[in-house]
């Protein structure tokens, strides 16, 4: 039987004493999924959770296998994350940081040229991130996302401050990497989603399938 590409399992998150997420099990097989919930659910903090980013108790396996306490760094290796806002200091480069998670992730899929040709990235690439507009910061975070061999990309609103020329460009990456390198997508939005994409929500303190 194929292994879940993502299990969590008893997690619990607080924030000082306050329980913000308390999902007792939620495995994800492989798919696109949109994880909804209104301001202060907790979306932020789950994709936060799922990176292993930020401490919390329980665990989470990728394909069973992978343990996000145990093995961090292999974990890490397997899924990439995205942040709503990104922040970088502001002296670095975007090629600096192509080049850093390049190093640290290896080889990827696709040939990162190509994803920052498709993304209309190379033209302010060498400019320090300082001088970047937010939509600029956004599509350079969103390029890192792609770099690597992940099993699994959370992608946390990727649409905000995306012009809607680059929207289409970004449901391409999405679908190539989905269909032909069997990348996990889960992300987050406010806004309305594809059809055919399978829906999580965050009901309560906990994940659920809708
Ligand atoms: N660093 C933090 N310290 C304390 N509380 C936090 C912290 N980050 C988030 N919270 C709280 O955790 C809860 C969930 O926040 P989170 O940012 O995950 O929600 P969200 O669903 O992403 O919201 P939005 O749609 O507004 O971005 C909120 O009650 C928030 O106040």
């Amino acid at each position: 039987m194929a292994s879940h590409v993502l299990s969590l399992r008893h997690i619990i998150k607080s924030y000082h004493d306050t329980v913000v997420l308390d999902i007792p099990n939620l495995e994800l097989d492989y798919g696109v999924y949109w994880l909804l919930g209104g301001n202060g659910a907790g979306k932020t903090t789950s994709m936060k959770v799922m990176a292993g980013l930020i401490p919390f108790r329980g665990d989470i396996l990728v394909e069973n296998n992978i343990s996000c306490n145990k093995q961090p760094v292999q974990y890490r290796r397997l899924v990439n994350y995205a942040e709503a806002e990104p922040l970088y200091p502001g002296f670095i480069t975007g090629s600096d940081l192509v080049s850093l998670y390049v190093k640290t992730k290896g080889k990827g899929y696709k040939d990162i040229q190509e994803v920052i040709d498709l993304l209309g990235v190379a033209s302010f690439i060498h400019q320090p991130v300082s001088s970047y507009s937010s939509g600029m910061l956004k599509k350079v975070s969103l390029l890192l996302a792609f770099t690597g061999t992940p099993k699994v990309i959370l992608l946390d609103e990727p649409l905000i401050t995306l012009d809607t020329q680059s929207l289409p460009l970004l449901y391409t990456l999405v679908d190539e990497f989905h269909q032909q390198y069997g990348v996990t997508f889960c992300i987050t939005s406010h806004q309305p989603v594809t059809a055919g994409s399978i829906h999580l929500k965050v009901e309560g303190k906990n994940i659920v399938k809708v």
